[in-house]
C-alpha cells in the first residue's frame, strides 16, 4: 500500500477524513498533515503487544521524531512514556503537562543546565552516556538533595544497517559506554556505588529504520552476556532493559516493515528465555520508538509552481517547500513517494523530479517519480513525512517553518502555527 489514506469520490486525497484541497486552502502550504488515528494505532500496537504478553513495559515515544505540545498530549493520552534529548524537548513535555515520572532524558553531551532541569522536575530516569555526565549528575543531585534512577547506555557492538547487521569488535560510536573495551563495566562500578544515583538497568539502541528482529535479538544476547558477568561478579540484576527504538516504516515499495507487535513478541520471548537461563527476575522492558509512531501518520502538502522541462534531460517540478521542511533527501538520500492530491487516482503519464525552492542544487525532494501531467497550482502530497520532517525543519534562505495540522475523525485542528517572515527576525538585534 503506497499510503494509508483514502481517495474520495471527488478524486481527492483525504487525510483523517478531511480532503487535502480543503486543508491546503484553509491553512496554506507547505503543510504537515497528521492523521491522529494512525498515531494512536501505532502507539496501541506496541502497548497492547506488551499487555497481551503480560509483561511490564514502558513504551517511550522518542520525541526527537516530532515534538510539539499537541503531539506530546497525544502521547500522554496513549499512556506512552517519553524520551527527550534536550532542554527544548523537556520544556515541550512540561508544556504538554506530560507526567514527569514517565520522562527519560537522553543525550551524548547533556549540559549541567539540562541535568539540573531534569532533576528539578523529578523526571523518571536519566540514561547516562559518559563519565563526564555521571560526575555532573552526581553533583546536581547532591546540590538538590535528591536521588535519580539511571540506565547505563552501552554500545553492544552491533550496528544495524537496515537489512544487515555488522558486529564491530571495537565500537566506533559517540554514544554510550563500550562493552568490549571495559568502559561499560567501569561506569557500572562507579554508578553502583554512588550514594545519589540508583542503577536501574541497561540501555542500548542499535540504529534506525530496521526491518528485522535479528539485530535486536543479537543486542539482547550481548546485554545478557554483560548481565551474567555482572551478576556473577557483583550480584547485579537489572530492573529494566531498554532496547531503544529503530523499528522500520514504509517510505517506498522497497521497504517491507514488520507489524510493530512482531518486534515486541520476538524481544519478549528472547528476554524471557535469557532471564530464565541467567536465573534472574524478568526485567521490565522499555522501548523508544520514534519513527514507527509518527512516520506514516503524516503527509506534507505542497503547491506546485514552476515546471521546467529540459528536453531529453529532465522535467523539474518545483514546490513551495523543500530541504527546509524535509532535510532527509538532502541529508540521507532518502526516497519518498507522492501523489497529486487534487487528482489522486489519475494514472501517471510522465516521469518528473520534484525540486524544492532553496538556493541549492541538492534541494531535491524526489528524483524521478511517475505522476499524471502536472501544472502550476496542483497540490503535491508527499507521504511518510511524519518523523524527522518538521523535527529537522530549518530556516535556510529565511523560509519560515510550515504549519502542522492534526486531523481526526473528520475534524482538523491547527497544532503548530506557520512561521511568518516577520518572526524570522525576532532574534536579530540592530547594528545601527
Ligand atoms: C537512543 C535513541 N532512542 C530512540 C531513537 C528513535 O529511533 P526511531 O525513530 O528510529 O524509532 C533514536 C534514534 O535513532 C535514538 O538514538
Ligand atoms: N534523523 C534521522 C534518524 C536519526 C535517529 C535518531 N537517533 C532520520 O531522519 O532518519
Amino acid at each position: 500500500m503506497q499510503h494509508p489514506f483514502v481517495i474520495n469520490d471527488q478524486h481527492v486525497l483525504e487525510i483523517g477524513g478531511v480532503d487535502a484541497v480543503t486543508l491546503a486552502k484553509k491553512y496554506g502550504t507547505p503543510l504537515f498533515v497528521y492523521d491522529v488515528g494512525i498515531i494512536r494505532k501505532n502507539a496501541k500496537a506496541f502497548v497492547e503487544a506488551f499487555e497481551a504478553l503480560g509483561v511490564k513495559a514502558q513504551v517511550a515515544y522518542a520525541s526527537k521524531a516530532f515534538s510539539s505540545v499537541a503531539m506530546l498530549q497525544v502521547a500522554k493520552q496513549e499512556k506512552l512514556s517519553l524520551d527527550v534529548v534536550s532542554r527544548g524537548e523537556l520544556h515541550t513535555a512540561l508544556k504538554a503537562d506530560f507526567p514527569t515520572e514517565k520522562i527519560h532524558l537522553h543525550g551524548n553531551n547533556k549540559s549541567q543546565e539540562e541535568i539540573s532541569m531534569a532533576v528539578e522536575h523529578d523526571i523518571g530516569c536519566v540514561v547516562v552516556d559518559n563519565f563526564h555526565e555521571i560526575a555532573l549528575l552526581e553533583a546536581v543531585l547532591k546540590e538538590q538533595g535528591k536521588q535519580m534512577d539511571v540506565l547505563l547506555r552501552v554500545t553492544p557492538g552491533i550496528e544495524a544497517h537496515t537489512h544487515d547487521y555488522i558486529l564491530t569488535g571495537n565500537e566506533d560510536s559517540k554514544f554510550g559506554f563500550d562493552i568490549a573495551n571495559g568502559q561499560a563495566e567501569k561506569a557500572f562500578l562507579h554508578v553502583k556505588d554512588s550514594e545519589v544515583i540508583r542503577m536501574k538497568g541497561l540501555h542500548c539502541h542499535i540504529g534506525s529504520q530496521i526491518f528485522e528482529t535479528d539485530g535486536f535479538l543479537m543486542a539482547v544476547d550481548r546485554l545478557f552476556e554483560l548481565i551474567k558477568s555482572w551478576q556473577r561478579d557483583y550480584g547485579f540484576e537489572p530492573a529494566v532493559l531498554n532496547v531503544g527504538g529503530g523499528f522500520g516504516i514504509r517510505y517506498t515499495e522497497n521497504d517491507e516493515p514488520l507489524p510493530l507487535s512482531d518486534y515486541i513478541y520476538a524481544l519478549v520471548e528472547r528476554i524471557k528465555a535469557e532471564a530464565e537461563k541467567a536465573a534472574i527476575e524478568m526485567p521490565e522492558i522499555w522501548i523508544e520508538p520514534g519513527r514507527s509512531i509518527v512516520g506514516n501518520a503524516a503527509a506534507t502538502l505542497y503547491t506546485i509552481g514552476s515546471v521546467k522541462e529540459i528536453p531529453g534531460v529532465r522535467k523539474y517540478v518545483a514546490v513551495d517547500g523543500g530541504m527546509t521542511d524535509n532535510l532527509r533527501p538532502a541529508l540521507y538520500k532518502a526516497v519518498y513517494e507522492a501523489k497529486i492530491a487534487n487528482r489522486a487516482d489519475e494514472t501517471p503519464v510522465e516521469t518528473v523530479s520534484i525540486a524544492g525552492k532553496c538556493c541549492e542544487s541538492g534541494d531535491m525532494l524526489i528524483w524521478d517519480i511517475d505522476l499524471p501531467k502536472v501544472e502550476a497550482g496542483d497540490l503535491l502530497a508527499v507521504f511518510s513525512t511524519g518523523a524527522y520532517g518538521y523535527a529537522m525543519a530549518n530556516n535556510y534562505n529565511r523560509f519560515g517553518r510550515p504549519a502542522v495540522v492534526f486531523v481526526e475523525n473528520g475534524k482538523d485542528k491547527l497544532v503548530v502555527r506557520r512561521e511568518e517572515a516577520e518572526e524570522l527576525t525576532r532574534l536579530d538585534l540592530s547594528y545601527e
